[in-house]
């Protein structure tokens, strides 16, 4: 049964003919499964009560009940709900801001003309000077054509601005990254490469987000090809990279070792390739990628080259079938597919003491509460989740690290010593089932992996 959380946090302002009929509507909140986070009075006098009622909701279909049920109170009047998610959104949640004073003529002159034509001329003569002289060496584009957006599906360019806005503050947030969201209105690869690549000039690193699998990789391979910026495609390098991380943790705490662990991932799209990709690097030896048509093998019609690679890399005991028969025996499943595709039946098929990872955003793959029967780790995508597996605990770090040492290119050494800088946060006496991989807040997140990812480049 899906809790309530602060992800669905409503406002509703009541009127109140008695006073004490607040009691009434706590208690009628309460009884339907909201929890009351605050009371605000807005009006108050004699015979007269106007409160804002804010908590936590489970959905649209829970909140309406709720209006609902206060409406049915007798001298109680529901006068507005609002949704406090939406309200956050009004008008984005990203701005730009100056970082220099404008308030004489000479600040003008020195951040503007005559001043800035100087600026112009020294980066004319020397290039290179454009990673001193401008916001570029502290820039990242965040690119997306909203085909793969959370596992929301392709919703379009538009639809995915929010989240590419919400991907730009936690860059700033977790890592003082200017990142800025592109959301562009084409799928065609050669345009969205071409976009890329005339905007470069402006960036020291491009986050491709939210591209679906398969053309994510031959965008990816291009625009590296092409570009002498760091591509980095988020869902895939980002969640391998914390999956990873989270994994060589879970497997502690089981008592099981990377090599000798059965592993499934569902959904073999361009989180599951770059997962897969990851682990087979780091010793897995025993690994199973299921997708929509059942079991990925090599001799599926249609494989793009990289479900290919994976395809002819994993499934070492040759096991045909579907989600059932690879889960047979499984210390291990990673979900980044969509909603609802892991069921108590599946998991029942597991190994003793196994881990269940179900990763789909906003609503993982299996209800964590029906997982925690079957498993003894269990983890999400979702912050309101403890053990949160998600990207947001690298894609900062990681680009911090690479803007500070003008790298030039991503490799699978970084993406290694990442995984392990971010594990080792978590120190051995402090792992537990519910404590795997540190939350985002913990500000050694992002230093430790920018640190892990420059000394990545100084060994390579
Ligand atoms: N927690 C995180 O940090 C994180 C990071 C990246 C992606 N994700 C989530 O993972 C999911 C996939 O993201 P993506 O970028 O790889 O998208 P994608 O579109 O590239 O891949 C999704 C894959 O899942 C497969 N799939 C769909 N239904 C399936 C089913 N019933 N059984 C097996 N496979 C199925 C699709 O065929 C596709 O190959 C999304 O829900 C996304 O929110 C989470
Ligand atoms: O955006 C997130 O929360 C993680 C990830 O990038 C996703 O697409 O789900
Ligand atoms: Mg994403």
């Amino acid at each position: 049964m899906p809790q309530p959380s602060a992800s669905f946090s409503v406002t509703v302002r009541v009127e109140l003919d008695d006073p004490r009929g607040i009691a009434e509507v706590t208690r009628v909140l309460t009884e339907r499964g909201a929890v009351i986070t605050a009371l605000d009075t807005i009006e108050s006098r004699a015979g007269h009560l106007v409160v804002d009622v804010t908590c936590n909701a489970v959905d649209e279909v829970h909140a309406d009940e709720l209006h609902k049920a206060l409406d049915a109170l007798e001298g109680t009047r529901v006068r507005a709900m609002s949704d406090r998610t939406l309200l956050l959104h009004l008008g984005g949640v990203l701005q730009v801001a100056s970082k220099v004073p404008l308030r004489t003529r000479d600040d003008l002159s020195m951040a503007y003309t005559p001043g800035v034509a100087r600026v112009s001329e020294a980066i004319r003569n020397d290039p290179a000077a454009a990673r001193n002289l401008t916001i570029r060496r502290n820039a990242v584009a965040v690119v997306t054509d909203g085909s793969a957006v959370l596992g929301l599906g392709n919703i379009g360019p538009a639809a995915a601005l929010p989240v590419m806005e919400g991907k730009a503050i936690l860059f700033k947030r977790f890592a003082d990254v200017d990142a800025w969201p592109l959301c562009l209105a084409t799928q065609d690869p050669d345009e969205i490469v071409r976009a890329v690549e005339i905007i470069a000039p402006v960036f020291g690193g491009i986050n491709l987000e939210d591209i679906a699998a398969p053309r994510c990789f031959e965008i990816e391979r291009r625009l590296r090809e092409r570009l002498d910026i760091p591509v980095f495609h988020d869902d895939q390098h980002g969640t391998a990279i914390v999956v990873l991380a989270a994994l060589l943790n879970a497997l502690r705490v089981v008592g099981k070792r990377l090599e000798d662990v059965r592993i499934v991932i569902v959904g073999l799209g361009a989180a599951g390739v770059a997962i897969a990709r990851l682990l087979l690097a780091e010793g897995v030896r025993d690994l199973i990628a299921v997708d929509v048509d059942g079991i990925v093998t090599p001799d599926d019609p249609g494989l793009d080259p990289a479900r290919r690679e994976i395809a002819e890399a994993s499934n070492p005991r040759n096991i045909r079938g579907d989600l059932p028969e690879a889960m047979e025996g499984a210390d291990a499943v990673i979900g980044v597919s969509r909603r609802g595709v892991l069921k108590a039946e599946h998991l029942e098929r597991m190994a003793p003491r196994s881990v269940v990872f179900a990763l789909a955003n906003p609503e993982p793959e299996v209800d964590p509460e029906i997982a925690r029967r079957f498993a003894e780790v269990v983890a999400t995508g979702r912050s309101d989740e403890p053990n949160q597996i998600n990207n947001v605990l690298v894609f900062p770090g990681f680009f911090r690290g690479l803007l500070d040492a003008n790298a030039r290119e991503i490799t699978l050494a970084m993406e290694r010593a990442a995984a392990h800088a971010l594990a080792a946060i978590v120190a051995p006496d402090e792992l537990s089932p519910a404590y795997i991989v540190p939350t985002v807040f913990n500000p050694r997140v992002a230093p430790a992996i920018a640190k892990a990812v420059a000394g990545a480049i100084t060994d390579s």
